[in-house]
């Protein structure tokens, strides 16, 4: 399932209007007895981007996978307006004998878009993640900051509603994921789609996020929804705002009081 981006078909019953992705007393209990995430109540409103934090082992991706449709809740419902879903995770997941170009049109391929349209957007895509004049290159040539990259235009090309990204930076080194951060914000900015992005990096989700879930150790509760209020676009200097620090040292506060 991880091989390529994946679009989801949950049920979008009890949704309210202006709502893309609610949960309503989401559990999952694994076959092992694990209890990974218990009770959540979720909603997401469209064009909102929220980033979920908390401890390893708390049941985000697993909250994340139930989103996407790749796990079921044991209890509750996850539903989502649209099946205009792009799914990204922590490694990129390319094709090694696919070029660029070939590995960005794939989902369109898969969907049996028109050669021109595959071809338009992910030009598109490849130009709006930094990768012109990559197109022909093979995974192997590259970086892993531009192996993400590929992965990234390989959701866009979808021109996806609501993208799933379950920590998509956290293999890469700072720099690198630092760039990314402004890119996917530039994207963000200029798109608006609605993201539910998974994190262990608090720095991060305040960049990124209007909203920032803070999720206590497992079996997973939501602990705190914080609304970070800097307009967007955001500039990466907004980093080094004292009111970013606050936001950061508040969140750090509150996980640590879930332990
Ligand atoms: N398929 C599975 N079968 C059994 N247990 C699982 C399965 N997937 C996850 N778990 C367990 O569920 C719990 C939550 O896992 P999950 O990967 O959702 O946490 P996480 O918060 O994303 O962790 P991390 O931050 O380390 O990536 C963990 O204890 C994990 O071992």
């Amino acid at each position: 399932m991880n091989l390529i981006d994946t679009v989801n078909d949950v049920d979008a019953r009890h949704l309210t209007k202006g709502t893309v992705i609610s949960a309503s007393g989401v559990s999952k209990e694994f076959d092992s007895g694990t209890t990974a995430v218990l009770d959540v109540d979720l909603d997401i409103a469209d064009g909102d981007f929220v980033a979920i934090v908390g401890p390893s082992g708390c049941g985000k991706s697993t909250l994340l996978r139930m989103a996407a449709g790749l796990e079921a809740p044991t209890a509750g419902s996850i539903a989502l307006s649209t099946d205009s879903v792009g799914v990204i995770f922590q490694e990129p997941t390319l094709l090694g004998w696919r070029s660029v170009q070939a590995n960005v049109e794939l989902c369109a391929e898969l969907a049996r878009l028109p050669k021109s349209q595959r071809r338009s957007r992910a030009a598109v895509a490849i130009d709006a993640v930094g990768l012109g004049g990559f197109e022909k290159q093979l995974p192997r040539m590259l970086s892993g900051g531009m192996k993400m990259r590929v992965s990234l235009a390989r959701m866009l090309a979808k021109e996806p509603a609501v993208m799933l990204l379950d920590e998509p930076f956290g293999a890469l080194d700072e720099m690198t994921r630092l760039e990314m951060q402004n890119e996917l914000l530039r994207l963000y900015t200029a798109r608006r789609f609605t993201a539910l992005f998974i994190t262990h990096s608090m720095s991060e989700a305040v960049f990124l996020a209007n909203r920032v879930v803070v999720m206590s150790p497992r079996p997973g509760r939501i602990a705190a929804d914080i609304r970070i209020d800097f307009a967007y676009p955001r500039e990466p200097e907004l980093r080094y705002d004292p009111r970013f620090t606050a936001h950061v040292a508040a969140i750090s506060e509150t996980l640590r009081g879930t332990e």
